[in-house]
């Protein structure tokens, strides 16, 4: 004879039989549920990156933005003339008395696009342009903007997607988009590289499945932002006084203190967060940035000026690969066995290139994944 259940007990159980499938349900999708932090000092390209996936798996930028954006491109040249003005008259470039005059008034009033568009016909800024490029207070952006200055200038100007990718816009706070990637959902967050801004960066270092670390490999020649700027104008020009001053982990002295190298800032931040407990557990991308810019300074300046201990490399030649084998081995070195990172090259002002990057990021992280969930 069967056993005879009562109503409300069918009930029960059909209920908790739902129960399970809704949460079976819920685990399926949180574990394709991918949350992922960028991370890295300011100007490295955190932004830059969210700003391809935007383009790459969302709508892009809306109209307020691209409204918005030439003010701020705008900004981010005049900005960039006025640091260049000040590098050419502390420099033995030649300037005649009206372009000096000119600089000046630069210098110390808000112009708009429409001067910078005339003074960049000035034969001093074009020989600066052709000596000068590298220099470490000349921002990113610059170079690609410079050419293009006469169509940013027009009344009429609409910045394209390229413009945007390229516009530098310091993060303040905490920003994230989500979006589908292949199975999963990938909730990308972005916060503030600037040391006032790192203390919040710990309120989401909870379930975080990946860490892309970001640094710019062109940093190595520049020194922390917050510095006075009066002392770095005056003795960037000479490359040999501003080399580093400051290596905590590496053996040459403190010199000057508050200069601190930027790529060794990039490093000492990547070992703080590697070794924090709450990212035990994460996979860690390290993404070597502005591959561009770094080939472009190492035709004009020797690494090992900088960085002395790059001398006794193996491969220590100048070029690209060799340098940038000796960045990654300054973020492996001391790390624990377990510290696994996955490092790659990277120029992430190019969509395609942020695209190929991140897919291999991906294909890494979800078979580690699918690993871990294969061992519950
Ligand atoms: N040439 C070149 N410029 C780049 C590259 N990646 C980023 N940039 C530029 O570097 C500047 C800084 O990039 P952001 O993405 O704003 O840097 P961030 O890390 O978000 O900086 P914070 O918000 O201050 O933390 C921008 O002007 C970018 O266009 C690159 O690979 N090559
Ligand atoms: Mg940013």
């Amino acid at each position: 004879m069967g056993l005879v259940t009562c109503k409300p007990e069918r009930d029960a159980e059909r209920q908790n039989r739902q129960i399970e499938t809704q949460i079976r349900a819920e685990n399926q999708a949180n574990k394709r549920k991918v949350k992922m932090l960028l991370l890295g000092v300011s100007d490295s390209g955190k932004s830059t990156i969210v700003k391809q996936m935007r383009v790459n798996y969302l709508d892009g930028f809306n109209e307020t933005e691209v409204v918005n954006a030439i003010f701020v491109i705008r900004n981010n040249i005049i900005d960039a003339f006025k640091n260049i003005s000040n590098i050419i008259l502390h420099s033995d470039i030649n300037v005649t008395p009206e372009e000096k005059e000119r600089l000046h008034i630069l210098i110390e009033i808000i112009l708009d696009i429409l001067v910078i568009n005339t003074i960049r016909q000035f034969g001093c800024i074009k020989l600066f342009f052709e000596r000068f490029t590298t220099h470490p207070l000349v921002p990113d952006h610059i170079h690609y903007f410079y050419p293009n200055l006469e169509r940013i200038a027009v009344a009429n100007y609409i910045p394209t997607t390229e413009d945007l990718i390229h516009m530098r816009q310091t993060t303040l706070g905490v920003h994230e988009i989500s979006f589908d990637f292949t199975k999963h959902t990938i909730r990308l967050i972005d916060v503030g590289g600037q040391k006032t801004e790192r203390r919040k960066w710990i309120h989401f270092f909870e379930g975080v499945t990946a860490v892309i670390f970001i640094c710019s490999m062109a940093s190595f020649n520049q020194t922390v932002e917050e510095e006075p700027k009066s002392f770095v104008w005056e003795s960037s020009l000479n490359r040999v006084q501003n080399k580093v001053l400051v290596r905590s982990s590496g053996k040459a002295k403190v010199e000057k203190p508050g200069m601190i190298n930027r790529l060794d800032e990039s490093v000492e931040l990547f070992k703080s967060i590697r070794e924090n407990g709450f990212l035990r557990n994460s996979n860690f991308m390290l993404f070597l940035n502005k591959v561009d810019l770094l080939a472009k300074k190492l035709s004009k300046i020797a690494f090992s000026d900088y960085f002395p201990d790059y001398k006794q490399w193996i491969n220590g030649d100048n070029s690209v690969p060799s340098v940038a084998e000796f960045i990654e081995s300054m973020f492996r070195e001391g790390l624990e066995a377990e510290h696994r990172i996955f490092a790659h090259l990277i120029q992430a002002n190019v969509t395609s290139n942020v695209e190929y990057t991140f897919g291999l990021c991906c294909d890494v992280i979800f078979e580690k994944n699918l690993d871990d969930t294969s061992l519950e």
